[in-house]
């Protein structure tokens, strides 16, 4: 972990331990099946607004016994490339059954699921993210996993059960609290609406 990162950008082990990160596209475990161009180490890096709401955030979880899990954070444009470039390649069939089952890879982009050109990723106040147990780490049921591209992905579908249903709204009430915005094709994602760089799309290394 290197400490150079751009101005207004900081770790978000440094500034709340407690957090639990397991940063998906750093690893094969993601709907690329590879380590994604960009992502050279498993750490999440925002912008230190994004930062200090996840951290109230956490502090108001923690007192419920709760916690977030992030599984990605500030995205490097040139992973962002990588997404569409995965486009033209034919599919992996584990792989799309797992993640798009309904689905072409050109639909994904089409939807909403990935997005087709910048990423508010790249801006480093999106985050995806989920609520789990602090006691044993098990997130809670949401219905479906992180990057499930389907309609069970939907934050207001009612293909999921009636717990999962809850807990979403959950997960949306308290990031909306402290400031956050979702979309409405994945539960998990969710950005700063008072964001330091609404224009601005990075591409340094996550490492
Ligand atoms: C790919 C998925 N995790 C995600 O973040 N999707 C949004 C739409 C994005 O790519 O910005
Ligand atoms: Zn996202």
């Amino acid at each position: 972990m290197s400490d150079d990162l751009p101005y207004g950008f900081v770790y978000l082990s440094c500034a709340c331990p407690t957090i639990v990160q397991n940063i998906k596209y750093a690893t094969n475990d993601n709907f690329t099946g590879t380590i994604v161009p960009g992502y050279e180490a498993s750490v999440a890096i925002l912008t230190k607004e994004a930062v200090e709401a996840l951290n109230q955030i956490q502090q108001e979880l923690e007192a419920k016994d709760l916690g977030l899990l992030v599984w990605d954070a500030y995205r490097p444009t040139k992973a962002v490339d990588y997404f569409l470039s995965w486009e033209k390649v034919p599919d992996n069939q584990d792989i799309k059954v797992k993640y798009y089952p309904d689905y072409k890879k050109a639909e994904l982009f089409k939807i909403g699921f990935i997005a087709p050109g910048h990423s508010s990723h790249s801006r480093g106040s999106t985050v995806d993210l989920t609520i789990i147990d602090k006691n044993t780490n098990v997130a809670l049921d949401m219905g479906t996993d992180f990057d499930f591209f389907g309609k069970k992905s939907y934050t207001s579908s009612v293909e999921v059960s009636k717990q999962a249903m809850r807990n979403r709204i959950f997960l949306k009430n308290i990031m909306e609290k402290y400031g956050f915005i979702g979309i409405p094709q994945e539960w998990w994602h969710f950005t700063l609406k008072t964001e330091p760089f609404p224009d601005k799309y990075f591409n340094f290394t996550v490492r």
